[in-house]
């Protein structure tokens, strides 16, 4: 298997999301762990975006924070310059179902729809991003062709691959137009094969002009990043910022 062509366009310096001084203690029965511990980085607008670290470094708790799912306990997340904590749960909810789209390890799909009927429900959750109910149908069926699984639109879960599931999920997660694309682990339950063609798709919506940030213990797909950073036990322990390879080499190489 090939593996992606690396990424032509260049993210720029606009930061899409600033966080600053963030840290995430929670209390145990017995005890006060630090989770995340006083993170500043931010996020270029057109950025592939990694989260690098071993298993418990607080990845999956860090993309938590970005997409307003849980709250940091200290420190400032500015997305597009608003700040997320400043927002209610139902608005947050709003604003999430339209600004992010979520891509997960294990796809959760719903087994009994079809993968139109995945992204039909996507719409139907996120309100449609504007578009009368009449034209959400092409819509799905615009999202499953960018992600060139338009051939399997009537097809039940159980019936695509694990990678063609995990497109079908990219597909959903683009069902309300979101400029911004977050993935925990999106090829962790995938073959490197398959993994190589996923991340040659995220690429591609980058290169669309989207913002993907996604997480992976893995160093060879954060290795496709154009931006970055590497998290060892809540710290940041480097930051990556393909800027410099770009400049040096001419393209983001993994
Ligand atoms: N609700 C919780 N109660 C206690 N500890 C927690 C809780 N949530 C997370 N942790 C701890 O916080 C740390 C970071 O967890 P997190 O899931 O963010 O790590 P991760 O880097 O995503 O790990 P993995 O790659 O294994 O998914 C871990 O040590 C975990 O055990």
């Amino acid at each position: 298997m090939s593996q992606p062509r690396p990424l032509t366009t260049t993210s720029t310096h606009d930061p899409l999301i600033h966080v600053k001084q963030l840290t995430h203690t929670i209390t145990t029965r017995n005890q006060r762990l630090t989770i995340l511990d006083n993170l500043t980085f931010s996020v270029p607008h057109g950025a592939l975006f990694a989260i690098n670290g071993p298993s418990g470094s607080g990845k999956s708790t860090l993309l938590n924070m970005l997409t307003g799912i849980d709250r940091p306990s200290n420190g400032r997340i500015l997305f597009s310059g608003t700040e997320l904590r400043a927002r209610g749960e139902n608005e947050l909810a709003r604003w999430r179902g339209t600004h992010v789209g979520i891509i997960f390890q294990f796809f959760q799909l719903i087994p009994t729809l079809t993968a139109l009927e995945n992204i039909l429900l996507a719409l139907e959750l996120g309100g449609g991003n504007g578009l009368p109910r009449k034209s959400w149908r092409a819509r799905a069926l615009v999202c499953l062709e960018q992600v060139d699984m338009q051939e399997y639109a009537l097809r039940l879960p159980a019936e695509l691959s694990g990678g063609q599931q995990q497109r079908v999920a990219i597909a959903r997660a683009l069902a309300n137009d979101p400029p911004v694309l977050v993935a925990d682990e999106p090829t962790g339950n995938l073959d490197s094969g398959t993994a190589h063609q996923v991340f040659s798709l995220l690429i591609h919506l980058v290169e669309q002009g989207r913002t993907v940030i996604y997480v992976t213990h893995n160093p060879t797909f954060a290795a496709y990043a154009s931006a970055g950073i590497d998290l060892s036990d809540g710290r940041i322990v480097r930051e990556r910022n393909a800027q410099a390879r770009l400049t040096a080499r001419g393209g983001t190489q993994p």
